[in-house]
């Protein structure tokens, strides 16, 4: 017999083409073709990929063990090769580009721009939670909602927030007193207190005919979040059908109960209250911390501070969507006006503010409780800056116990160089990113240009850390927001809010200069 592959007896006896055996074969087969094919259609994409500095990667993997240990590991990691490789690094996760910048001149591009506005595929793990919110929406619906929901943050808005903002301060500082003298983590207090804060003021309902706390809220949400950066950073749990495998699948869907439990609460009272022909906030606050009592001259038109640092270093490039004129009209808080626009039922509907609650609720208090709670730690770090902020505050309030006032916020000019100092080192938001719909050509090198497709990472960690902007970049130095440094800079060069079109509608503002450049609408 000769021993030939024509020959069935021999095929049979050996068991060459065996079920066991075909499908391993047809699998590669498959996965081959499949490569081929992906290679072929992402030429361009591969051919611009070539020209970018980063890491080697392994065949089909990419750089996908870079992606390994906790999100710490891998966000320092990554980090890292700035060292490495510069400004510009790109890796691959299997088929997925991912690039990252740091240099606020390609920066600026793709964040000025009005067609790269879209989020990156990583942002749609948040759905379940935000649904279509303004934080991941896109196309029109964005636009529609962007335009409705950016005016609810004007600073005359804010401004008309005070009291509370002073009564809730007084609260948390009552809660502190029993930490004097012991170790304490400050975030658990400033999530607490920002949740309530955005709760009587942006949604307009009394914490107290709240049934569940603001603690329980921030808590339910920081379980939640760290839950998405596991899924983020681990590429196995992308897929929706083995995360829903997963005990994480649950454990999410309990987080997001506790967190939805309390917005819909929150919209049903609302509404109860808009029925009967109540607007505005039902929260209270005593007699004794009423504001205009203390300030009769409260300014309804943002005034340009001098020695404001922040305000010095405006450009052109943001867009918070408010029209110069309307800066004396009334406007009206977020909820309320949700509620307003939903009546006639064709900008937003319930779902729809469902989705933005939900969404200003998060972006709002987690945040900020970051923010205040980075501030605070910095403080304890470097008391002679500390006393310096307290001598400040002593000269606005020479010994007296009064509520602090809008104007008065306008002097404390260093405790803002501080505030915007621990923004620069330590963002909240240390990272963003956005999938490009269309190349992009990069300013700081002629030879690198952005492939349509690939996801661009901005890192506002890094971006924060060029040496040649703040000199000493890991020191914390409240003068690097001295006025004739921050508008000697880059504006590109410090965006812990993000900047352009897509920007946070709940940044810093303090002065009218901040908008008055603002000249395009979405
Ligand atoms: C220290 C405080 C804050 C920081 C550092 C911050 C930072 C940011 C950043 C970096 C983005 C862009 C995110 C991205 O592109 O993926 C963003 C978006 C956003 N922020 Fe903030 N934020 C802060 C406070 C707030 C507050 C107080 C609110 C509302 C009450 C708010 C509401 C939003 C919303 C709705 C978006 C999405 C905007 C859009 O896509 O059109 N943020 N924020």
């Amino acid at each position: 017999m000769s021993v030939t592959m024509e020959n069935p007896e021999f095929v049979r006896n050996t068991g060459l083409f065996t079920a066991s055996n075909t499908f391993p074969l047809l699998l590669v087969s498959v996965i081959s073709l499949y490569y081929v094919y992906w290679r072929i259609s992402r030429r361009r994409m591969l051919e611009l990929a070539e020209n970018l500095p980063g890491p080697k990667g392994w065949p089909i993997l990419g750089n996908a063990l870079e992606f390994t240990g906790s999100p710490h590991e891998i966000f320092m990691r990554l980090y890292q090769k700035v060292d490495e490789f510069g400004r510009v690094i790109k890796l691959w996760i299997g088929p997925r580009l991912l690039i990252f910048l740091i240099d606020p001149r390609d920066v600026e591009i793709v964040l000025s721009s009005y067609v790269h506005i879209d989020k990156s595929p990583e942002y749609r793990f948040f759905k379940p939670w935000l649904g279509d919110g303004l934080l991941i929406s896109t196309g029109q619906k964005w636009r529609a909602h962007r335009k409705l929901i950016a005016p609810t943050f004007h600073l005359n808005v804010l401004k008309s927030f005070i009291d509370l903002f002073n009564k809730n301060s007084r609260e948390t500082v009552d809660k502190l007193k029993k930490e004097v003298g012991k170790e304490f983590d400050c975030h658990d207090y400033m999530s607490e207190a920002t949740v309530e804060i955005l709760l009587e003021t942006a949604m307009g309902v009394s914490k107290k005919t709240q049934d569940q706390s603001g603690y329980d809220y921030a808590m339910a949400v920081m379980k939640l979040c760290d839950i998405l950066h596991i899924r983020q950073t681990k590429i196995w749990l992308y897929s929706d059908y083995i995360f829903n495998l997963t005990k994480l699948s649950k454990y999410q869907a309990s987080l997001i109960s506790v967190i939805h439990n309390l917005t819909r609460k929150v919209i049903q009272k609302k509404k109860a209250y808009f029925q009967e022909g109540i607007r505005g906030s039902m929260a209270e606050v005593p007699e004794e911390l009423k504001m205009q009592k203390f300030d009769s001259n409260v300014p309804t038109k943002t005034t340009t501070v001098e020695g404001t640092s922040y305000g010095q270093s405006v450009g052109l490039k943001d867009d918070l969507d408010v029209d110069d004129d309307v800066g004396e009209k009334k406007r009206m808080a977020f909820l309320d006006l949700l509620i307003e626009a939903s009546q006639n039922g064709v900008v937003i509907n319930d779902e729809e503010i469902k989705e933005q609650v939900d969404t200003i609720m998060f972006e709002g208090h987690d945040t900020t409780a970051a923010g205040s709670s980075f501030f605070l730690c910095q403080m304890a770090a470097h008391p002679e800056i500390q006393e310096r902020v307290v001598q400040e505050l002593n000269e606005i309030f020479k010994g007296s116990d009064r509520p602090a006032t809008f104007s008065d916020t306008l002097e404390m000019k260093y405790l803002e160089r501080c505030l915007l100092e621990t923004l620069r080192l330590f963002p909240p938001v240390p990272i963003i990113a956005r999938q490009l719909q269309q190349d992009v050509q990069l300013a700081s090198n002629p030879k690198f240009k952005l492939p349509a497709g690939a996801t661009i990472i901005v890192a506002q960690f890094g971006v924060h850390r060029l040496e040649e902007y703040y000199p000493e970049p890991e020191k914390f130095n409240p003068d690097n927001f001295l006025p004739q440094r921050a508008a000697a800079r880059h504006y590109y060069s410090f965006i812990p809010f993000s900047a352009g079109p897509r920007s946070c509608v709940g940044k810093f503002k303090f002065n009218n200069s901040f908008y008055s450049n603002e000249s395009k609408s979405v």
